[in-house]
Parts: structure tokens; C-alpha cells; sequence
């Protein structure tokens, strides 16, 4: 007798579509036919639905402990199941502690044990103040070291200089575990701050000062660095394709990079912070409409190795006032991540929805060695979400699960609607409605 069948979908893997039926037994993937005869204790149709593998968002700040009023592990994890995802990856930074020691993951990981809807993994920070603490953070299970090649904008979050990065690496090295960089110059987006500011403080000047080659720039270095070391690097967020270009030549070269876009950048342009303002600022800001067709048009050469969605929201107070470089920037979006890609990229350009399960699952997956999670295959957990490609909906505020309904993702429209979101064979989202699962896991990087 198993669990649960979801009948007659339309299972998407990397390798193709199939119409069959999926079998869960213990919160795994049992069984995968055509026709599945056996009983089960629940059955759910997905006639004329897909049944996606659940997300796996590796770059999110929900903030917790200290700062759930900024976004929250409840609120954060929910809109991400409401999305269609499974699990997460914190961010190390945004939280009070940062989670940059011993003591602080434990803090974390006993509020995430207690608060999320989804498994996650935690990332540690890299800091040059906290070199001697990464052993313990990998000893707790941190699932890397993420390090800022610029300000973060957060005193207790203070840059990496290159001396920190390079030592970094080495350790990370030794302990097996890959060191995320967030890839601005501090040199040049510091200098190109002071030029732009005494011209003025709009949105147009804050673009100014960190145009594309500050990235290209601090990408160049730490793939330097990772080289040098041996150390598995990946890079955030990259906003350029020709970031992604000089990433993916090195990767070519056999330096252990993986490559990580964001959908704002997929879907925004600088064109839109006019209209947008504050809910639209980033670090790396949006980019110039011919950039984001040469990141596009890397995404569908298969460049990227995953999408990640970089939510990290703020209150609304610190996303308004006159001075475009003082206010809060980070991107409201792990709810429409699935949302932005099957409508820029599968329905305006052609990507395939194999494709977009490898960038969305399977490849975070592979990149940071989840053995179970990932693909629809038995064996795996049965973490899926059953999408309507049929129909087509407009993000209202109604619908968002975060904090504080603020997005630039809002009032747009998305083709493709989830109907529900399975964490290991149980629902954990299902008509708009949010459920709490009877468990959830930290998630650690297997051998
Ligand atoms: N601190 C923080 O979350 N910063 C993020 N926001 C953003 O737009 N880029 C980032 O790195
Ligand atoms: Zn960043
Ligand atoms: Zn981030």
C-alpha cells in the first residue's frame, strides 16, 4: 500500500516529459509507471497538469533571528511553497547574529526547525573577521561560505578583502564545502559612488556607479582565487552575460565554478526602475536591455547552472526616500521565480521545460550535493509541484505569502498557475492555502 499517487500528469526531468504516474511511500519517490495499479492511502489527479520537481531556491534572506520584521522564516518559507518550492538556502547575512559562528547557526537552525515550511540549508559567512570559525560552522552542517567582494551595506557583515578570500578558499578547500561570492568591486563601485553621488542621487546615478565591468572585474579575481586554491566557487546573482562569459570560460578551463542568475535580471531592465523606483533596486542593479538579451541568450545555451531568486526584502520604510543610494536594496521574488521563467523564458523565448527543472532543481541539487532532492526518479524525495500551463494569472498583494506585499513581480502577468506543493509526499500548499508539514529538514551536503 503506498502513501500517495498522483495520477496521469505530466512528470518534467532534465531527460524529458513523461505522462505517468508517481507512487510515494515514506516521503520518497517509490514508484514511477505508466499506470500504477497498486492502492494508496491518498490519491490526487494531475490530469492535464505538470508535476514540477520542487524548487530548490539556494539564495534567500528570511532574516530570522532578529529581523522577522524584515521577512520571516514563516512568511518567507510560505511564499516560496506558494511558488512551487521545496527548499531553501539562507542567506548568512540580514539576520541578527549573522550566522558567521557556532552559537549563531545553532540560533538559526533552531528557528528554522521551528518556523519553516519547506527543508532548507544554511550558508555560513566568510568574513575577515570569522576565518577561524568556518570549521565550525562546516562541522554544524553549513552548506558553504558566503563572502562580499564589495559592502554589504551591514557593518556586521563587513567585505572580504582579497588576503580574507584567498584564505577563505583554502579552508573552504580543505573542508570540502564551495564559498559563494557576491561579485562587485569594493575599489570601483566605492569610487564610482563618490563620482555619481556628487552629480546627483536619483536611480540613474546609483546605475551609474556600478556598471558591468565592477562585476566583471571582482568575478575575474575570485575565479583567480578559486583556481589557485582548488576551492569549488560559485558565483551569485551574475546580472551580465558577459559575466556569465568570462565565468563560463574559466569553468571551460576546469576551474569548479557554478554560475547563478537571478529572474529579476531575466525579467527587469534598467529601463523599468523609472516605473518601478525602490522595490526594483539590486545590487548588481538591472541591467541595459542588450545585456539582458546576452544573458538570455547564455541561460538558453545552457550557461547558467541555476536560478536562484536572491529575496531580500525590507520593510517598506527603508525602500523610500530621496536619496536612491541610501535606500534598502534587494529584490522581493522567491514567491515568482517559477512564474518569471515559464513566462519569460518558456513561453517568450523557447526554453525548454526540462531545461527550466535543471535550473530550478535539479542543478542546486547537483551543485551542492543533495543526493536526494532534486529530480522526480525513485529514490528521491517526492517533493514536486503540480502547475497549471494552461492558465494564466496577475500577482495581486492578496496573493503574496511575505511579509510585507512588496514586489516588482506585482500586478504583472505570469503564465502558468500552482496549484499545490508536495514536501516529501505531503501537501504543503494547496488552493492558495499554506499547510505545515509534520516535519522539516536540514539539509546537508552528502559525500
Ligand atoms: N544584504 C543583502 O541582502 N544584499 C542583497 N541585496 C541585493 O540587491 N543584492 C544583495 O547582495
Ligand atoms: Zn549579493
Ligand atoms: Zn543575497
Amino acid at each position: 500500500m503506498l502513501d500517495l499517487i498522483v495520477r496521469g500528469g505530466t512528470l518534467v526531468t532534465p531527460e524529458g516529459l513523461q505522462q505517468a504516474d508517481l507512487g510515494v511511500e515514506g516521503g520518497r519517490i517509490a514508484v514511477i509507471a505508466p499506470e500504477i495499479t497498486e492502492s494508496a492511502r491518498q490519491e490526487v489527479s494531475a490530469q492535464g497538469l505538470h508535476v514540477f520537481p520542487g524548487l530548490i531556491d539556494v539564495h534567500v534572506h528570511f532574516n530570522e533571528p532578529g529581523q522577522a520584521h524584515w521577512e520571516g522564516i514563516a512568511t518567507g518559507s510560505a511564499a516560496l511553497a506558494a511558488g512551487g518550492g521545496t527548499a531553501f538556502f539562507d542567506m548568512p547575512l540580514n539576520s541578527l547574529p549573522c550566522t558567521l559562528d557556532g552559537p549563531s547557526f545553532d540560533l538559526k537552525l533552531s528557528a528554522m526547525r521551528s518556523q519553516s515550511h519547506t527543508d532548507f540549508a544554511l550558508w555560513g559567512g566568510l568574513t575577515p573577521q570569522n576565518l577561524e570559525r568556518l570549521p565550525e560552522l562546516a562541522e554544524r552542517g553549513a552548506i558553504g561560505f558566503k563572502a562580499f567582494m564589495c559592502n554589504s551595506g551591514l557593518p556586521e557583515f563587513p567585505v572580504c578583502d582579497d588576503a580574507t578570500l584567498y584564505e577563505g578558499m583554502r579552508i573552504a578547500a580543505q573542508l570540502g564545502l564551495p564559498v559563494a561570492v557576491h561579485a562587485e568591486s569594493e575599489a570601483l563601485t566605492a569610487h564610482l559612488t563618490r563620482k555619481a553621488r556628487a552629480l546627483g542621487t536619483s536611480w540613474r546615478e546609483y546605475l551609474a556607479s556600478r556598471p558591468v565591468f565592477t562585476e566583471l572585474e571582482a568575478i575575474g579575481r575570485a575565479l583567480l582565487l578559486a583556481q589557485e586554491t582548488g576551492c569549488k566557487l560559485h558565483i551569485v546573482h551574475i546580472s551580465s552575460g558577459a559575466g556569465v562569459a568570462l565565468a563560463a570560460e574559466a569553468r571551460a578551463r576546469g576551474v569548479d565554478v557554478s554560475l547563478e542568475t537571478c529572474p529579476h535580471y531575466l525579467t527587469f531592465t534598467e529601463d523599468d526602475l523609472e516605473r518601478l523606483g525602490a522595490v526594483g533596486k539590486c545590487a548588481p542593479p538591472l541591467r541595459a536591455r542588450a545585456e539582458q538579451e546576452r544573458l538570455w541568450a547564455q541561460v538558453l545555451e545552457g550557461a547558467i547552472d541555476l536560478i536562484g531568486s536572491d529575496h531580500s526584502p525590507s520593510p517598506p520604510e527603508m525602500k523610500q526616500g530621496e536619496d536612491f543610494f541610501a535606500l534598502w536594496g534587494g529584490i522581493a521574488g522567491v514567491q515568482s521565480t517559477l512564474a518569471a521563467l515559464l513566462t519569460e523564458g518558456w513561453q517568450r523565448r523557447g526554453l525548454s521545460l526540462e531545461r527550466l527543472a535543471a535550473l530550478l532543481a535539479e542543478g542546486p541539487a547537483r551543485r551542492f550535493g543533495l543526493a536526494r532532492k532534486g529530480r522526480l526518479e525513485p529514490g528521491y524525495d517526492a517533493d514536486f509541484a503540480l502547475v497549471d500551463l494552461e492558465q494564466s494569472h496577475t500577482l495581486t498583494p492578496q496573493d503574496l505569502h511575505y511579509r510585507h506585499a512588496l514586489s516588482p513581480y506585482l500586478h504583472r502577468s505570469f503564465r502558468g498557475v500552482v496549484e499545490s506543493t508536495w514536501l516529501r509526499g505531503e501537501a504543503i500548499y494547496a488552493q492558495g492555502k499554506i499547510r505545515r508539514p509534520s516535519s522539516v529538514r536540514l539539509l546537508t551536503r552528502e559525500p
